[in-house]
């Protein structure tokens, strides 16, 4: 699990260690792993020439301190700065590389342009975590002298980047690599502004974040042995979990196949479908192992393929257990035409899991608005819109696309962007349905269940035809290959 956290909690962690920010000890620490990482790519390259771009903060005298180490260790070594005289600590850092040969030019003249235009690599100590989005208009020139083929080495963040991450700023720092401290911050992680940070990495300067709430989570596939419900031999199948899957119609036949398949080959104890008879012929032929009719579930999962304005007895039969589901105190996942039966908070466990489209017709739905929201207004932030919906639900949302979020009314935002884009293809939300409701009938929390269900999602499609497309049947198929892999491969490490 890779965990990112707030300029607030890095602040507070920084506050833990008095006497190590006081004495300086901090921007030591922080500098010294600049200057090695610096000069450890400079001698791979063979470059001579750096320049650092100070601000009038800390991030700025982190770079100057940097700067001085490499202009000790023979580089040709320039500072760049805003105002050396910005904040005592850029003062006293100016003074040291100074004094360890290192030029130090002020402003945007010929000179300093000059210096940035020739530098090999360029540090970006322009701000750090104290910086607001939007480049300072001080470091415009600098910004634009930088060459194309020059790498770029951000301090702790690329500058004019929004450290809180979501939208990515056109005119800021893009960064070939990034260094920082402590930990990762939510830039560093988000999909949307991850791409500006280029190689990232993290310093160790001895903040202690164990205790701390990250903001933003990315499961790796190491953490799958810890996350996956393996069975022991004290289990049955109804201790596993027993999902009941109430999930396409006269209509959308092939939903319940796909659902009903995810869930058996994702391992639940038992799976019951529930639903008209042309489905539910299908899924006796295509996955005999599950049991047709209504009976005692651990968790219900709701919507894909479904109808909400169908007709017809059995139809609305079918819909009568969506909403009896609904109503009981059992874990519920809500897909596609299931959110349309959803009118507020349960008192229950609920996982909400709309593509972009399903998530502006509930919100438009449920918040009250009076013109519509459109899809395009969720993809432009789909973190936030997913917080909303959220919010407005009590529900844990997994909002669909080429990035997967994950969120509660508060908390982390989960994060998932390394499906093969082959998995947009039509049943495959289908099959995520089934993957996570098993996870939700096996005992997982919804924010669990839903994050471990979307890597293994990918994963099973990648595995189902590697480099190439995968059909939803393929992917269901694959999951549960895919998760004797991840278990085994990551015993073997
Ligand atoms: N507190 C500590 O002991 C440590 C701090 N460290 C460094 O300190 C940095 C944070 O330092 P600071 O809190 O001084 O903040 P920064 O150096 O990130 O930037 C703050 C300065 O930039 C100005 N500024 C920010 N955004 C601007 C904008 N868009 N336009 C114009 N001006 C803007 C602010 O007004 C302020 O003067 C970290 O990123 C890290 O590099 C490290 O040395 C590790 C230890
Ligand atoms: N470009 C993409 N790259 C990777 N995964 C994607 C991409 N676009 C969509 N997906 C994933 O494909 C699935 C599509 O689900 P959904 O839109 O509900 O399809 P359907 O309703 O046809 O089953 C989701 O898991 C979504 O996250």
């Amino acid at each position: 699990m890779i965990t990112g956290y707030s300029v607030e909690t890095i602040r507070r962690a920084e506050a833990a260690l008095p006497d190590l920010l006081e004495s300086g000890e901090l921007m030591s620490r922080a500098a010294r792993g600049v200057a090695r990482l610096t000069s450890a790519r400079m001698r791979d390259r063979g470059f001579r020439r750096v320049t650092g771009l100070i601000g009038p903060g800390n991030n700025g005298a982190d770079t100057l301190y940097a700067i001085a180490r490499l202009a000790r260790r023979g580089f040709d070594a320039t500072a760049v700065c805003v105002d050396p005289q910005s904040s005592p600590n850029v003062t006293a850092a100016a003074e040291r590389a100074r004094s360890r040969g290192a030029r130090v030019l002020t402003g945007d003249g010929a000179e300093a342009l000059t210096a940035i235009a020739r530098a090999e690599v360029v540090l970006d100590g322009i701000t750090g975590i104290g910086g607001r989005p939007g480049l300072p208009p001080f470091a415009r020139p600098w910004v634009d002298a930088i060459r194309d083929r020059t790498w770029v080495i951000a301090v702790d963040t690329p500058s004019g980047q929004p450290v809180e991450g979501r939208q990515v700023v056109a005119d800021a720092v893009f960064a070939d690599e990034t260094v920082t401290f402590g930990a990762p911050k939510a830039v560093h992680l988000l999909p949307s502004t991850e791409p500006t940070c280029g190689i990232l990495t993290v310093l160790d300067i001895g903040l202690d974040l164990t205790d701390a709430t990250p903001t933003v989570v990315r499961l790796t596939p190491d953490d799958v042995p810890v996350l996956w419900p393996v069975p022991t031999t004290e289990d049955d199948k109804y201790s596993r979990g027993v999902l009941g899957i109430v999930a396409g119609g006269e209509r959308y036949t092939g939903a319940a196949v796909l659902a009903s398949t995810a869930a058996v080959t994702a391992g639940a104890g038992m799976v019951r479908y529930v639903g008209p008879q042309a489905p539910t012929d299908l899924v006796r032929q295509t996955a005999p192992e599950v049991v047709p009719g209504e009976g005692r579930v651990q968790a219900w999962c709701i919507g894909s393929g479904l109808d909400p304005e169908a007709t017809g007895e059995e139809a609305a039969e079918q819909l009568a257990a969506a909403r009896a589901a609904l109503a009981s105190d059992l874990p519920v996942l809500l897909d596609a035409g299931g959110l349309d039966l959803l009118d507020g908070p349960r008192g229950a466990p609920t996982l909400l899991t709309p593509h972009a489209g399903e998530c502006a017709r509930a919100l438009t739905r449920l918040g009250g608005r009076t013109s519509d929201l459109t899809r395009a207004e969720v993809e432009a932030d789909p973190l936030e819109h997913a917080r909303m919906l959220a919010r407005l639900t009590g529900a844990t949302v997994l909002l669909k696309g080429a990035v997967t979020h994950v969120v509660d009314a508060d908390g982390p935002v989960h994060v998932h962007d390394e499906a093969p884009a082959w998995l947009a293809t039509a049943g495959s939300g289908d099959v995520l349905a089934g993957l996570v409701g098993t996870l939700l009938a096996a005992g997982l929390d919804p924010t669990t269940a839903a994050s471990l269900g979307v890597l293994v999602h990918g994963r099973a499609a990648e595995h189902a035809n590697p480099g190439g497309p995968v059909r939803a049947l393929a992917v269901a198929h694959a999951i549960g290959p895919t998760i004797a892999a991840l278990l085994t491969e990551s015993a073997q490490v």
